[in-house]
């Protein structure tokens, strides 16, 4: 089990009135997901735990030790980042390259590089893309590529920020099972979503941010389940609940069709 403590963390923007302050957070679930309105500081969080932005007051510690302490290879190997736009992540002259160089910041063993390129490439679906230039490659592709770049390195901690974004059906199905499997094999996968639908369907757990503040803890049926909640912080409810209020006057949470399917038949 991986542990996130966060204690009296505050960050401000030197250039904006903006704040981000967590008294208190301890975040253990495998499979967690951070929502909240435009602005509210869900990026900026993310920027903090893999030091694109350092803290200004407070500590976050993995599993007891001060983040801040970690070396640059022992913080890849505690916790890697999806960014939102795969392109910021790309660079190298083919996909194979990608994987590889990404691999070589940790000091990985030559030998084992190709083996564990090849591994996750058939991983995302890319092995057939190899030789390709990134840059060829479609958007959902690109995003799978920089999914396979952090599957390389396997960190404890895997961050995705808005995965669904520009995703076809298909993709988004292969890169919920990606992150199913990582949370099975004790992997923390925390991951900002706008997505209230997939977030409903997928996640243990849920944060809110509101303003630079954790608003809600818990889970996603509580979440759904307290009155006016969900529009208080700016977030839609799952569609089925939206459609069991608006056409049938059931204001119970259901966060999935199956969810709706079993509660009608059960009670
Ligand atoms: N580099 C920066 N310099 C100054 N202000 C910034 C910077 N990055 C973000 N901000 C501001 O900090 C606030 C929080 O931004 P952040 O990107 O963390 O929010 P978010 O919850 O991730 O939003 P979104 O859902 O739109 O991605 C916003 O008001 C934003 O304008």
């Amino acid at each position: 089990m991986t542990a996130i403590q966060i204690n009296n963390l505050s960050y401000q923007y030197p250039t904006s009135d903006f704040k981000l302050s967590i008294n208190q957070l301890n975040m253990t679930e495998n499979l967690v997901a951070i929502a909240g309105q435009n602005g509210a500081g869900k990026s900026t969080l993310f920027k903090l735990l893999t030091g694109l932005v350092q803290l200004q007051a407070g500590e976050i510690q993995i599993n007891q030790h001060d983040l801040a302490g970690l070396t640059p290879e022992d913080r890849l190997k505690t916790i890697g980042i999806v960014f939102q736009d795969p392109s910021s992540q790309l660079f190298n002259a083919t996909v194979q390259q990608e994987v590889a160089w990404s691999l070589s910041q940790t000091g990985t063993d030559a030998a084992v590089v190709a083996e564990k390129v090849d591994q996750v490439l058939t991983t995302v679906g890319l092995i057939d893309s190899k030789d390709k230039n990134p840059f060829d490659l479609s958007m959902p592709e690109k995003k799978l590529l920089s999914i396979a770049t952090v599957l390389a390195v396997d960190p404890q901690i895997y961050l995705f920020d808005e995965p669904m974004i520009s995703l076809d059906w298909p993709s988004q199905q292969l890169v919920t099972r990606i992150m199913q499997q990582l949370a099975h094999e004790d992997h923390q996968v925390i991951t900002i979503t706008h997505d209230m639908d997939w977030l409903a369907a997928t996640f243990s757990k849920v944060y809110v941010l509101t303003e630079g503040k954790v608003s809600f803890e818990g889970t996603p049926e509580a979440f759904f389940g307290e009155s006016g909640l969900a529009q208080e912080t700016g977030l839609l409810t799952p569609r089925i609940m939206t459609i069991a209020q608006e056409v049938l006057g059931d204001s119970r949470v259901y966060l999935t069709p199956e969810d709706y399917w079993e509660k009608k038949h059960t009670s």
